[in-house]
């Protein structure tokens, strides 16, 4: 009998108060923030990519990324990480003692341009700088490559522009490297030939994966680089998330989803699920909605009472 193959353990790096939080309009105080990512550390949560560095404009519901660093950077148990745009973002995320700075880049100049004003080879030269300074100061950089499925404004991307990409980031020593679906483009098939393509070319590589469930399919694309050995997720709980210079973006997949997905199927995550849930309960109910989360709708199956009726005067 053949036997699905799954991996034993795998990571999953929470980016709600970034990713989830970042294209909120009604501004959501920062004690709240703070107080979310306690419950979601509480919940087993060891990694999170807990805000950005950008500009406050382009952002302006994580212009508190410093005070909010200071506030969680002690919390036991748990790798923080934040996205980053440019030097100046990195110099500001080290200054408050962040390890571990994420790169943006986009797989193709429209989403590039429309994300952080420059094209995607203008892109790279801040990467470098990025990386350097990352270097010298002892903290990790990783890379995250946005639009690698599709992109909302050019359509197809091709997978020569993808591995281009990710040349340029081994090239200048970033090797944790994560592919977005950032609208939702992606689909199963697509997602297991493109890892397992990048995976030969590339061994040295850490890949890791973040998808958005714009059209219902990032549990399936979850699944499916599972199976080529991908075993980092990112994830947001409630399913909040989309990056507001990508027309069509919408939530990442719920963490309490694919935590569930996992314990379901035997795979180890450290999630404390109950608690993550009442985690994800109180982000809905600070932002005022979901991003579509299937546990926080139907919860963690119990048995139920079974229902009694009367038929013909009978209690059956
Ligand atoms: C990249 C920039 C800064 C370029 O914006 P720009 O206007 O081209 O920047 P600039 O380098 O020309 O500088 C202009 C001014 O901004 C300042 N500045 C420059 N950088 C910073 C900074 N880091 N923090 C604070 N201030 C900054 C800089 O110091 C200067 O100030 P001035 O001298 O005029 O007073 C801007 O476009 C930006 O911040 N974009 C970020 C957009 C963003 O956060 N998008 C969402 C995240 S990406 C995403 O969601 C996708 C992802 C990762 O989830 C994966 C996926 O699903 O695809």
């Amino acid at each position: 009998m053949n036997r699905m193959v799954l991996p034993k353990q795998v990571r999953l790096c929470e980016v709600s108060t970034r990713d989830g939080f970042q294209a909120e309009e009604k501004w959501i105080a920062t004690d709240d923030k703070v107080r979310l990512i306690h419950l979601l550390q509480a919940s087993g949560i060891s990694s999170m990519e807990v805000t950005s560095f950008v500009h406050p404009l382009a952002i302006p519901q994580l212009k508190d990324a410093e005070e909010v660093v200071e506030r969680v950077r002690d919390l036991p148990g748990i790798a923080l990480r934040a996205l980053v745009p440019n030097v100046r973002g990195a110099a500001r995320a080290a200054r408050v003692g962040i390890k571990e700075v994420k790169c943006i880049l986009s797989a193709s100049d429209a989403h590039s341009l429309a994300n952080t004003n420059c094209t995607v080879d203008e892109a790279l030269v801040k990467v470098r700088s990025i990386a350097e300074f990352a270097a010298k100061n002892g903290i990790k950089a990783s890379g995250s490559l946005s639009v690698a499925f599709g992109c909302p404004y050019e359509g197809n991307v091709p997978l020569v522009q993808v591995k281009r990409l990710i040349r340029a980031y081994m090239e200048l020593g970033i090797r944790e490297i994560t592919l977005a679906d950032t609208t939702g483009m992606a689909n199963p098939k697509q997602v297991f030939a493109y890892f397992d393509e990048l995976k030969t070319l590339f061994p040295d590589a850490v890949f890791s994966a973040h998808f958005h469930n714009t059209r219902g399919l990032a549990q399936a694309n979850v699944l499916a680089a599972l199976q080529q050995g991908i075993t980092e997720f990112d994830s947001s709980a409630a399913g909040l998330g989309g990056c507001p210079y990508a027309p069509g973006a919408s939530g990442n997949v719920a963490t309490e989803d694919l935590a569930y997905l996992f314990s379901e199927t035997g795979i180890e995550t450290g999630i404390d699920l109950e608690k993550l849930l009442q985690a994800s309960a109180e982000m809905k109910k600070v932002v005022g909605h979901d991003g579509g989360s299937f546990l926080l709708q139907a919860g963690i199956p119990k048995k139920h009472e079974r229902p009694t009726r009367q038929i013909k005067g009978k209690q059956v």
